[in-house]
């Protein structure tokens, strides 16, 4: 071979056509031990209006009132934000806490599986691509006998007269698709879009070469977990190379504009709080 440049390395990609759902998110392209041979090196980016924290920033630690659980909190009102984002490491024999009073929780599966129990003993199991909502104040607990990474978002619940939310157990391919006039991408949501909830998590599908159409300037705040897939993340005036495993922080009223690049379907988890007056 008289190759002249490390182009050929780039197309030997693996073939991911036998690897389970969303795998690139526990395992990226560019893992801690793909960068550990340059020192000090990494994608992530803390700016007054957004983040991007990648795989290789990532720092876990037991999560207070989990057993055998690690954690690592990407998202927190320390950074702006009114939620909270993380991503739990379940392990062998490992049980969830419960958050905090009125405070309501999501949990999705992007690894392994989970047992979710209701106080009043009903279980069901939760597979990759499954989540479950959680009321304010609604007891559960979560189990695990193996192996399980969960994205988690907690956020204080804004209280509405007359009105209260369900626990909802799903999962993301019983979603139906969702009408997206002027816009060329997948929706699903994973939560009703009634009053009672005060977020909502998107699930946007871009196949490559497709962008947001709109140049997105808005109140709401979000928090990103791309579960598949590569493509440009603009936020503000700066320009992300992103992929699969990277976790954006965007402020209210940050620009920002996704293109789908690569060879494969980009699909990413967006929190967004709806449904209550800014004021
Ligand atoms: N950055 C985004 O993808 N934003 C969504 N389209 C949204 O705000 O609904
Ligand atoms: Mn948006």
């Amino acid at each position: 071979d008289e190759g002249f440049c490390s182009a050929s390395s780039m197309l030997d990609q693996t073939d991911s056509s036998s690897k389970p759902l969303y795998w690139k998110v526990t395992s990226p392209t560019l893992s801690p031990s793909h960068l550990q041979d340059l020192p000090g090196f990494t994608r992530s980016v803390y700016k007054r209006d957004h983040a991007l924290i990648t795989p290789e920033s990532h720092v876990f630690s037991p999560l207070p009132d989990w057993t055998n659980t690690l954690g690592a909190y990407l998202i927190t009102p320390a950074i702006g934000s009114h939620f909270v984002m993380y991503l739990a490491k379940m392990q062998e024999n490992s049980r969830s806490g419960l958050p905090p009073n009125d405070v309501e929780r999501l949990i999705f599966v992007t690894q392994g599986a989970v047992t979710l129990t209701n106080a009043s003993g009903i279980s069901s199991k939760l597979v990759v691509d499954s989540y479950a909502y959680l009321p304010p104040n609604f007891d559960h607990s979560l189990k695990c006998d193996g192996s399980a990474t969960l994205v988690v978002f907690e956020r204080r619940y804004a209280f509405l007269d007359n009105h209260i939310t369900e626990h909802i157990v799903g999962s993301t391919d019983k979603q139906p698709l969702l009408e997206t006039p002027g816009e060329v991408f997948e929706l699903r949501k994973l939560l009703p879009a009634s009053m009672p909830y005060d977020f909502n998590i998107h699930i946007m599908d871009f196949q490559p070469g497709e962008f947001l159409n709109v140049k997105e300037v808005h109140y709401n705040q979000h928090g990103l977990l791309l579960l598949e897939g590569q493509g440009i993340y603009r936020l503000g005036d700066s320009w992300y190379p992103v992929q699969a495993g990277d976790v954006i922080w965007m402020a209210p009223f940050v620009p920002q504009w996704y293109a789908a690049l690569g060879k494969t379907r980009s699909r990413y988890l967006l929190y967004k709080d709806v449904n209550r007056n800014p004021l």
